[in-house]
C-alpha cells in the first residue's frame, strides 16, 4: 500500500507496478447520512491489507464500493487500472453476510463451484476441469474432507472456509474479505489466516476485521476506517489510527491506558502467531 498516494509507489520509488486498487477523494453517503470523506490510499500487488474500524465506520461500505456494488458521489476508485466492477472474474469475494451460510441444501462441493460464474450460465453443469479447480480451492481452503457433506451440516468455522474457497476457485488476484473470522474460535482464526497467509505471493488480500490481534504477522498493511481513513505500510496500529476510529484521548486517562494495552496485545498475538502456524495445517475449522 502507498499511506502518501500523492507521491506513487513511495516504497519503491522505481517500482512501476499500477496499484491494484486506487482511491482519490472518495466520498459516499447514503440519502442524506455522510458515510465516507476524503478516503486517499493505495493497494500494492501482493498486500495484505487489515481494514479496521468501529461499528459503523464504513468498512463495508468502503468494501462495496471497491467491487462496483455501489457507486461514490465524490472522488474516484481504479481496480485494475479500471472502474470498479469491470474485472469481476479477477476479484475473489466473502461478503459479511451470506443467506447461503446456513440452511441451504446445496453441498459444500456445488458451493464451491458458484464461485464460477460460467457454470451459472450453463446451468449448474461443470466439466472436469472445473470440479479440478473446486477440488484445488477445497484443499486450499482446508474443506476438501467435507466435499460432499452439505452446508446445513456444518460447523460456522467450516462454513466461513467454504465461502472463502469459492472465492479461491477463479484463482483471484485480489481477495476482498468482509469479517470472515467474526464467529470463529481463536484457533479457527488462525487456521483461516494460515489459509490467506498460504495464497500465492501475487495474491492481494484485502480483509475487513475486528480484531485487534488480526494484524498479526501475515498483514504488511492497516487502513483505519471511521468516516475517514489513515492508512499505513506496516502492520502496527499508529496512535493517529486508534484516535480516528476511537476519539482523542488525553494520556492519562483510562480510555488510554486501554488502547496502549489494545497496541501491547496486539505486538504480543504477533508474536504468539509465528508459534501456531504449523497446526493448521490439517485442521477443518
Ligand atoms: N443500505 C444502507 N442504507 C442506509 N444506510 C446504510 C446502509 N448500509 C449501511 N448504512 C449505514 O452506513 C454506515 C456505515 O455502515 P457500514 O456497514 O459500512 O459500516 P461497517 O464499518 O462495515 O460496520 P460494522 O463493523 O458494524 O460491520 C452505518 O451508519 C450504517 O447504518
Amino acid at each position: 500500500m502507498n499511506p502518501n498516494p500523492i507521491s506513487p509507489n513511495a516504497k519503491n520509488p522505481n517500482t512501476r507496478n499500477p496499484p491494484i486498487i486506487q482511491v482519490r477523494n472518495l466520498g459516499f453517503r447514503y440519502d442524506d447520512e455522510p458515510v465516507l470523506a476524503e478516503i486517499n490510499f493505495d493497494v500494492q500487488p501482493g498486500d495484505f491489507v487489515a481494514v479496521v474500524g468501529p461499528n459503523g465506520g464504513g468498512k463495508t461500505t468502503l468494501m462495496r464500493l471497491i467491487l462496483g456494488l455501489l457507486s461514490p458521489q465524490q472522488g474516484t476508485i481504479h481496480v485494475f487500472g479500471q472502474l470498479p466492477g469491470q474485472q469481476p472474474d479477477r476479484i475473489g469475494y466473502v461478503p459479511q453476510h451470506t443467506n447461503i451460510a446456513s440452511g441451504f441444501p446445496a453441498t459444500v462441493e456445488q458451493v464451491v463451484l458458484m464461485g464460477l460464474a460460467q457454470g451459472k450460465r450453463r446451468g449448474f453443469r461443470y466439466t472436469a476441469e472445473e470440479r479440478a479447480r473446486a477440488a484445488r480451492a477445497m484443499e486450499r481452503a482446508g474443506v476438501h474432507a467435507l466435499a460432499h457433506r452439505r452446508m446445513n451440516e456444518l460447523s460456522g468455522g467450516q462454513r466461513q472456509r467454504t465461502l472463502i474457497a469459492r472465492a479461491l476457485i477463479t484463482a483471484p488476484d485480489l481477495l476482498i474479505l468482509d469479517e470472515p473470522l467474526s464467529n470463529i474460535d481463536p484457533y479457527g482464526r488462525q487456521c483461516i489466516l494460515e489459509t490467506l497467509i498460504g495464497l500465492d505471493t501475487g495474491t492481494t488480500v484485502v480483509m475487513v476485521s475486528h480484531d485487534l490481534g488480526i494484524t498479526a504477522n501475515a498483514v504488511t498493511d492497516i487502513i483505519a476506517v471511521n468516516r475517514y481513513a489513515l492508512a499505513s505500510d506496516s502492520p502496527q496500529l499508529t496512535p493517529d489510527m486508534l484516535a480516528l476510529m476511537y476519539g482523542v484521548h488525553e494520556a492519562g486517562c483510562p480510555v488510554h491506558s486501554q488502547l496502549q494495552q489494545l497496541m501491547e496485545a496486539q505486538t504480543a498475538t504477533q508474536n504468539t502467531t509465528q508459534n501456531t502456524t504449523q497446526a493448521c495445517q490439517h485442521a477443518h475449522h
